[in-house]
């Protein structure tokens, strides 16, 4: 039987928290079983606030995050300084990473080099060998596998930095690839590349709001969707993947959700 993505759907941000909050910390068990630490990509956009909601909340049953065993990298990134307004890091850094309490541990985060700004295939080049660094402490890996990619979707079905019928969709080797012609400012930026993100245990996404709605029944009830970034990441990624939506988000799509884990 085909496996296939899950669809989980919410009434509001705050439960969605809530059952973000319980996988993620699933994850992260799986993650300290497999290597004693949990090596995490994240996405921009709405995701750190989303994701501040979800493990900054108090300690339960499921236990807690464990940031000083987390290695954070960034699924995407925009060639900017990193106190820029359009930076990734930046906006993870004021929504999560500044709140966390010293109790709760830090973080290894690797932001991207920015002495490789004019230089974006540099930049990629670079972050693949942090990446490197990371993942291939034993032998050598063929693909690093992330305990968990946690990522947004964009409006016209993007995900990461991968635009739909862009040639980085078809790109089989890098783990990190330049884009110099983004459809969405700004223009420069480096990405994981589709394999990457499939390869992952578990692979996330987050979508909220009306704004959705047009988009998920696309990407979830359509063929035509099914080549969209985000369609290709279901297709690869199959049961591996999780979608966390709010009722909103999700009216009018026939692919079936579920309320819970
Ligand atoms: O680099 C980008 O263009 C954005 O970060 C983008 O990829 C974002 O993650 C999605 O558009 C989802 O955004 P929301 O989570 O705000 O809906």
């Amino acid at each position: 039987m085909a496996k296939h993505p899950n669809l989980y759907s919410f009434n509001d941000i705050d439960s969605l928290a809530k059952s973000l909050r319980k996988y993620v910390l699933q994850c992260q068990s799986a993650g300290f079983e497999r290597h004693n630490a949990f090596k995490v990509a994240v996405s921009g956009g709405s995701l750190p606030k989303t994701l501040t909601k979800a493990l900054l909340a108090q300690d339960d049953e499921e236990g807690k995050a464990e940031f000083a065993k987390w290695e954070v990298f960034f699924a995407d990134e925009r060639a900017v300084p990193l106190d820029h307004e359009d930076s990734n890091y930046k906006l993870l850094k004021d929504e999560l990473l500044d709140k966390i309490p010293a109790s709760m541990g830090k973080p290894i985060v690797h932001p991207i080099d920015v002495q490789y700004m004019d230089d974006v295939q540099e930049m990629a080049d670079q972050y693949q060998a942090a990446l490197m660094k990371s993942f291939a402490a034993k032998d050598s890996v063929k693909i690093p596998i992330f305990d968990l990619l946690l990522l947004g979707c964009g409006p016209d079905g993007h995900t990461c930095s991968l635009f739909p019928n862009h040639e980085l969709l078809r790109e089989s080797d890098a783990w990190v690839a330049p884009i110099e012609d983004s459809p969405k400012p700004p223009k420069k930026r480096i990405t994981l590349t589709l394999p990457v993100v499939t390869g992952g245990i578990k692979i996330a996404f987050v979508a909220t709001g009306e704004g959705k709605r047009g988009i998920l029944s696309k990407i979830l009830d359509t063929e035509e969707g099914r080549s969209l970034p985000c369609g290709l990441v279901n297709e690869g990624g199959a049961e591996k993947v999780s979608w966390f939506t709010d009722h909103g988000a999700v009216q009018g799509v026939n692919f079936p959700s579920r309320g819970s884990l």
